[in-house]
């Protein structure tokens, strides 16, 4: 800083800088004389280069295009300040496919945004420019357009550092977190009226309203499964240096209509991933299954429901046309794991792969084997815990209610399915008669268990032990799962 004793005054900086014009007006004219051209030409641009005025400003140019891939930082800050968007913006384009669920707004010509970031002020603006009839880009697709479109971002040059290293990173991330949030999720199952060797997937929009919020679960299970996603999705690093592919497994187990279906599409709508349903009763080769599994795409959850009804696949027999007899089905359980556990899980990027089933005990050994299924997740009856969520979701009773002691001591003694329970309350909006119909229907069911129990207990003992009721509901049951 300049004292007020060492600031020149005005009069003395004009004089300054009229005697450095004078001297330049005459350093060239004699230079036009004595010095050739390219030579003089060098001399005048450094003399220039060393007399201009400089800016504090420094402008970070972000082009739509980088050769001949789209510039992703482009892309990013074309999203992300759609989110920026001020009261001072005049004009913004809209936008809206049918495959979109919300408007997409971007900015229009010549627009400006301010941005702050980490107390530093960054000054954004859209360049729309003609593009050069001879530009030698006009090869690149996104350059054929007449126009050449890009991002100016202008900040102080002291901040170059912080916004290079931080600021536009935190870009790249905001602008997936936005992609992911307005991305419409897939669910993708076989198409089964192509004739056999045409197999392949079909995909419509996945609705399903689930959530970890609204899934009636143990607390601590939820908050590991959760927990588990997300460091799964975090670790891509982690997985490339210990040299696994980048995949997880879950194994959930449990009674029909304890939430299986719903926890995938939790998981589904949690990490925005799509769905693969993978039935394999529609598959009768190995060869197959290996198309369709390369086929399906990254980020997404493979699902295999009901394993234990799948894997007596060696059995299954594959009519031969042309001499009227019986193939052996080429499609083992074996071929599916490995094919899952190498090639499939190592040529894609996030890949999680979830088996269902309502029997664990049946399962074959080398689905259960450690390191095949990282993650076993019992969905159970319906606890007094779990209870409590179903009557926020369906009756939006969010405290307590003096009927709750009572099937808190009911559920403790009745095994029910939260699809049970959830079916009773939505029987009724009055939540005192809905909740008076679930007491109704868990001392029933008490009443039946407890009359089974008596029975059972008159059974003859085989081998010293009794033998259980069977109470197993039919393992082919039509589901709605997902849809
Ligand atoms: N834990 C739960 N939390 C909230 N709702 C549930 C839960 N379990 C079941 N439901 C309700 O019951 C319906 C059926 O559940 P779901 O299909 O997820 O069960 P499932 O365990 O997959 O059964 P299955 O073994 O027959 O495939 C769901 O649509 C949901 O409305
Ligand atoms: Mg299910």
């Amino acid at each position: 800083m300049f004292s007020s004793k060492e600031m020149p005054s005005p009069s003395s900086l004009f004089s300054a800088y009229a005697s450095i014009a004078t001297s330049f007006m005459l350093f060239r004219s004699m230079a036009n004389e004595l010095i050739p051209y390219p030579i003089r030409s060098h001399l005048f641009s450094a003399f220039r280069f060393f007399f201009k005025p400089r800016s504090s400003l420094l402008t970070l140019v972000i082009d739509e295009s980088a050769g001949i891939a789209r510039n992703q930082v482009f892309d990013a800050s074309e999203t992300y300040l759609c989110t920026k968007v001020s009261p001072n913006t005049e004009r913004l384009k809209i936008s809206k496919t049918p495959r979109e669920k919300n408007l997409t707004i971007k900015l229009e010509k010549g627009e400006k945004i301010v941005d702050f970031y980490d107390g530093i002020e960054l000054k954004w603006r859209f360049v729309c420019t003609e593009s050069q009839k001879n530009d030698p880009n006009t090869h690149n697709p996104f350059m054929s357009r007449a126009e050449k479109r890009s991002f100016e971002l202008i900040f102080h040059k002291k901040h170059k550092e912080k916004v290079l290293s931080s600021y536009v990173p935190y870009i790249l991330e905001k602008s997936r977190a936005i992609k992911d949030e307005q991305r419409v999720l897939k669910i993708h199952t076989l198409n089964a009226s192509q004739s056999y060797g045409g197999i392949k997937w079909e995909s419509i929009n996945l609705d399903h309203p689930a959530t970890f919020e609204t899934l009636a679960m143990d607390p601590e299970v939820r908050k590991a499964v959760i927990e588990d996603l997300e460091r799964f999705v975090r670790r891509k690093d982690f997985y490339k240096r210990v040299g696994r592919a980048w995949k997880r497994g879950y194994l959930l187990y449990g009674p029909p209509g304890t939430g299986k279906s719903s926890l995938v599409a939790a998981m589904a709508n949690h990490l925005k991933f799509d769905i693969y349903d993978l039935q394999l009763v529609n598959i009768m080769r190995d060869s197959d299954l290996r198309k369709l599994l390369l086929a399906t795409g990254n980020r997404s959850i493979l699902v295999i429901e009901d394993i234990d009804c799948s894997v007596d696949l060696p059995d299954r027999r594959l009519p031969d046309v042309r001499n009227n007899k019986q193939h052996d089905v080429q499609l083992t359980l074996s071929g599916l794991l490995n094919f899952i556990d190498g090639l499939w899980s190592s040529c894609g990027d996030e890949r999680i792969i979830i088996f269902t089933t309502n029997h664990k005990e049946r399962l074959d050994p080398a689905l259960l084997r450690p390191g095949r299924m990282d993650m076993h997740i019992h969905m159970s009856f319906c606890s007094f815990h779990a209870f409590k969520i179903l009557a926020s979701n369906y009756l939006a009773i969010n405290s307590y209610h003096q009927l709750f002691p009572h099937i808190e001591t009911l559920l403790n003694n009745v095994d029910i399915t939260p699809a049970q329970v959830a079916e009773e309350l939505m029987k009724n909006d009055d939540a005192d008669i809905a909740l008076e119909g679930l007491v109704k229907l868990l001392k029933r069911k008490k009443f039946q268990e407890d009359d089974l129990n008596i029975q059972d207990s008159k059974r003859p003992k085989i081998d010293g032990r009794r033998r259980n009721p069977v109470r197993t509901p039919s393992r082919r049951k039509a589901k709605r799962r997902y849809l």
